[in-house]
């Protein structure tokens, strides 16, 4: 299985762990994209009142803009407006993409939980979402997974859909070359890089070399 034609190199999609402390969090993703590329980071935090979750993309989305990386809010649209981030991501219970698009027009990334399901996908992608998200691959200690996407979903969509696709749930530099090979063009991660014994740096290294060695690009 290669890499579907006309697919460019797969990139990681950073996600910070659901709780932090944004100074201490700010060291990490400074080492993190010490490591090398990542092409977004996005702010998860889950029970963080609004403040927080502002404070804290006051602090880390900066880094990721010194790094050319895009800064996403997790779950709210209206939070992303606040402190202009450069997009939003939505699950499927976080409110509809015409609302998130009339807050934050259309030069800001809109992306869209669509689980194992073509069917969300182009229902997302009708909506004018900018990327679509499949997971999850993989056992995940950060989420707790109710939908087991398959590798066919990612090499059918990269097939039949200009829209970027994401691949998410437990990814390592292990098991990522399946999901490279299938076509995901963006590779969201979090637990592997916040948890990984030699640092975020280190990860984040790996998931780059294990990223090149998987691509194919088309001759
Ligand atoms: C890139 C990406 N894909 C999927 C998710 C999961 O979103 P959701 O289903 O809304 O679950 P929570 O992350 O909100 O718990 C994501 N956050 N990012
Ligand atoms: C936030 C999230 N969403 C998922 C989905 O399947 O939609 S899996 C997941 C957890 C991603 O973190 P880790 O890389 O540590 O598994
Ligand atoms: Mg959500």
């Amino acid at each position: 299985m290669t890499n579907p034609p006309g697919r460019d190199r797969p990139r990681i999609y950073l996600i910070t762990p659901d709780h932090l402390e944004p100074d201490a969090a700010a060291q990490k993703l400074e080492a993190a994209f010490s490591g090398g590329d990542i092409a977004c980071v996005q702010l998860r935090l889950k029970g963080a009142d609004d403040e927080t979750v502002l404070a804290a993309a006051r602090r880390l989305m900066p880094i990721a803009h010194a790094h050319d990386a895009a800064f996403l809010i997790n779950d709210r649209a209206d939070l992303a407006k606040a402190c202009d981030a450069d997009g939003v991501h939505l699950g499927q219970k976080d409110g509809d993409i015409a609302t998130a698009r009339n807050l934050l027009g259309f030069n800001k990334d809109i992306g869209v939980t669509c689980h194992n399901s073509r069917h969300l996908a182009f229902d997302a992608g009708d909506q004018g979402a900018d990327y679509v998200a499949f997971g999850a691959f993989f056992p995940s200690d950060t989420k707790k997974i109710e939908h087991q996407a398959e590798l066919e979903t990612l090499e059918i969509w990269s097939e039949i859909s200009e829209i970027p696709c994401v691949a998410i749930g437990g990814i390592t530099a292990t098991n990522c070359g399946d999901l490279v090979r299938a076509g995901a063009d963006f590779l969201a991660i979090s637990g592997y890089v916040w948890g990984h014994a030699d640092g975020p740096a280190a990860a984040i290294s790996a998931l780059n070399t294990a990223i090149d060695a998987a691509f194919q690009p088309a001759s």
